[in-house]
């Protein structure tokens, strides 16, 4: 496709040609626009995810300075600065009591209501699939779904690295087009027929390999090294070479007020954030602020702030934004939920208010002032969303691109004017590659999920950009803090807000043993038991995902599922009707497990649990947010779990929640010294690992050694 073939207005709907055998004849995705029905040619999977970092997360970069004057040997000129008091060290874990299963005893707090007539209850309640476009499909679920044999414990350690196979480089096929190769790089086959016992057929063919950033256990082989990250032109993000042209535009969002500050409510924990610890490390730390008055926003920035129903600052916010205003980069790590979203976007729009912005839509060239990077669309787009809020009657105008839409919508969005720029990785760069931007007015970088983007090798494109760097995070494992340092100058701040890693203590986790072959069964009790209450479920790849949605749908509960393998169209539509709450259920890879800011989520199900403690922290958190409380519950295979056992004794007993007996028992008995769980050499670094650089080992939040010689259990693989 000629490089300017975005000019030419490709609105026509793509339609899939592809049915899949379980499908056909029984789902009409025309009629309600839904969720499963695929093609091959799907879009990017870099959100998918593997999650090993959980809470990583948001990063930003600001800077003051025109992009190019960074020299680049400052940032390996890290002091090692003092540190600031002792921080979330983490109790040991065996030393609670253990009410397991509380599935089987019936729990007292009446999350499992004992109704008998949970179908009717279910119908009465619509959760039907027959409302959802017929979505019943007669396929025996013992014949297409995955089979019981092999499970999930056959997918784990199949991960394949970074970017794999080389993909087109030819921007002149980007658009539309979605490719196979990786952006990040993706996973070996290991989930097609018989690698898993897999029966069922998925939509997206097998080994096609859509581009991006593959999720755990996806079944595109790639993966060479952390350091291949492409570009969505490289074959990344947009998926497949030779797949259809990508021609989804995007429908705008609501344009009027009441939808752009539409939120929801503080829930009854939020003023207990006021009791978490807080450690600043660095030197020369402006103080926290007390209230948004302190910040001395602009009246602007103020109204939207209170339009937006935000009257107090969460820990995170208080430390944060001074810091940012002053200028100093900054590595911060706070909870799931608790805000990090406004703590770097309010002090960059007060800066960009306040020093002024050139680009604008006279420009030929749109060069913004902001970029903002996150692995998955959805996130990206709920962080344009939260910018343009936070921008509203500004002069202020924030894009939105991503992959698995047309490339022309993108650059016609940014020609009408962009100062903050907020895109997926592969996107970006094609739109770089492309020279639609130009990046001399750059000052403010965010990544979010910085762990993962620096994971995917995106840090060196990323250092292209910046002067000053800002990375927020829930987690930040000690690897990734030395590559994060790599941004940052070497007087950065570290602010560490609670338990860092730590799962939100608004969450109400229970572990539940459930072999393989039963989790199913369980699984549909627990959602009869559940009711209408929005539930997201977690399934390690994204054939089970299809599988599992099938499936409660065939059982009557209205469910739809995201994942990579998903056409963008598809995966809007999912978040749309679980936000609106059509459908209750939403079936998830890790693709959705980050970042993710849906109201109302009271249920989070691991019937998977992730290979890494940090994605699991980072899955429980998409419930119990921001004061609110939620309700966590996961299958633990003593099959295929057990490593997990011993992070998360010690993630339950931090969160004070109760540790069953027998998976203290598995976790005594498995037992590494020094093990964390983490992909990485350490469970959580909750500290600024500066000051592992003076005392080699220490303890970290979660009590497990951050010596950086600590053993690596999962090896790059792991995470592509
Ligand atoms: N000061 C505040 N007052 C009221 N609501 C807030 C405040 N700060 C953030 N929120 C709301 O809290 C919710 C969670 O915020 P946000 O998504 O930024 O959390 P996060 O820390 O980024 O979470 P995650 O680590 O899961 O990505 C959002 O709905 C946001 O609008």
């Amino acid at each position: 496709m000629g490089d300017e073939d975005w000019e030419a207005e490709i609105i026509k709907p793509h339609v899939s040609s592809y049915v899949p055998v379980f499908e056909k004849d029984k789902y009409s995705s025309e009629a309600n626009g839904d969720t499963f029905n695929r093609t091959s040619a799907s879009s990017s999977e870099m959100d998918d995810g593997p999650s090993r970092r959980d809470h990583f997360m948001r990063s930003g970069f600001a800077s003051g300075r025109s992009l190019g004057n960074r020299d680049a040997g400052e940032s390996n000129k890290r002091e090692n600065t003092p540190t600031v008091g002792s921080f979330g060290v983490g109790k040991g874990f065996g030393n609670r009591g253990f009410s397991n299963n509380k599935f089987e005893e019936g729990d007292s707090s009446g999350f499992w209501k004992e109704s008998t007539n949970d179908c009717e209850d279910n119908q009465t309640r619509n959760r039907g699939f027959s409302k959802r476009g017929g979505y019943q499909d007669g396929n025996d679920s013992e014949a297409s779904g995955p089979s019981r044999r092999g499970g999930r414990g056959s997918f784990r350690g199949c991960r394949g690295g970074f970017g794999l196979g080389r993909p087109s480089n030819e921007y002149d096929q980007d658009e539309g087009t979605q490719r196979t190769g990786s952006l990040f790089g993706s996973r070996r086959p290991a989930l097609s027929g018989a690698g898993n016992g897999d029966t069922y057929q998925s939509r997206s063919g097998s080994g096609s390999g859509r581009g991006g950033y593959k999720g755990l256990n996806e079944e595109v082989i790639t993966g060479s090294g952390k350091n291949s990250w492409k570009s969505e032109a490289e074959g990344g993000e947009s998926g497949d070479i030779q797949g259809p042209k990508v021609t989804y535009i995007p429908p705008p969002p609501p344009e009027d007020e009441d939808s752009i500050f539409a939120h929801y409510q503080t829930g009854i924990n939020f003023d207990k954030y006021d009791t978490i610890l807080v450690e600043v490390s660095g030197h020369d730390a402006p103080p926290a602020i007390l209230t948004f008055e302190e910040a001395n926003l602009c009246q602007t920035l103020n109204n939207n702030i209170a339009k937006a129903g935000y009257t107090k600052l969460t820990p995170v916010q208080k430390y944060s934004i001074p810091i940012i205003l002053a200028g100093r980069d900054l590595m911060a790590c706070a909870q799931t939920g608790s805000g990090k979203t406004a703590a770097f976007l309010l002090p960059i729009l007060a800066h960009m208010m306040r020093d002024g912005i050139t680009a604008s839509r006279f420009k030929e060239l749109q060069e913004p002032e902001c970029i903002i990077v996150a692995p998955t669309r959805e996130l990206i787009n709920q962080i344009y969303l939260e910018a343009r809020k936070f921008s509203f009657g500004t002069c202020v105008r924030a894009v939105v691109i991503y992959g698995g839409t047309q490339l022309g919508h993108s650059i016609r969005q940014i020609v009408q004017g962009c100062n903050i720029l907020c895109a997926t990785p592969g996107r970006l760069m094609d739109i770089i590659g492309k020279e639609k931007i130009g990046l001399k007015q750059v000052k403010y970088l965010v990544l979010d999920e910085a762990d993962r983007m620096l994971d995917m090798g995106f840090g060196p494109e990323m250092k292209k950009l910046i002067y000053y760097s800002l990375l927020f995070s829930a987690n930040f494992p000690e690897e990734n803090q030395r590559l994060a340092g790599e941004f940052l100058k070497s007087n950065y701040l570290f602010v560490a807000v609670g338990q860092v890693g730590g799962a939100c203590r608004d969450v109400q986790q229970t572990i539940l043993q459930v072999g393989q072959y039963s989790k199913r069964e369980k699984l549909v009790e627990i959602l009869r038991n559940i009711g209408d209450e929005r539930t997201m479920v977690f399934v390690e790849t994204k054939k089970k995902a299809d599988f599992i949605a099938t499936f409660l749908c065939q059982e009557k509960i209205s469910t739809t599922s995201i994942h990579g393998d998903r056409e963008q169209r598809e995966r809007e539509q999912a978040l749309g009707d679980f936000r609106c709450g059509k459908c209750p259920v939403l079936v998830a890879t890790s693709v959705a497990a980050r970042g993710l800011d849906i109201e109302n989520v009271q249920h989070v199900i691991n019937f998977d649990l992730p290979c890494t403690i940090d994605e699991y922290v980072h899955r429980i958190g998409r419930t119990g947010r921001c004061g609110n409380t939620g309700r966590a519950i996961s299958f633990f295979d003593p099959e295929s779990d057990n490593h997990l056992a011993q992070p998360l004794v010690k993630v339950l007993s931090d969160a004070q929640q109760d540790v069953p007996a027998w998976l203290e028992e598995i976790a005594f008995s498995t037992y590494v010294p020094g093990f964390s769980g983490s992909s990485r050499g350490n469970v959580f670094a909750s500290v600024d690992t500066r000051k592992n650089y003076q005392a080699k080992s220490t303890l970290n939040a979660a009590g497990f050694s951050s010596s950086s010689q600590a053993p690596n259990p999962v090896d790059d693989e792991s995470w592509d």
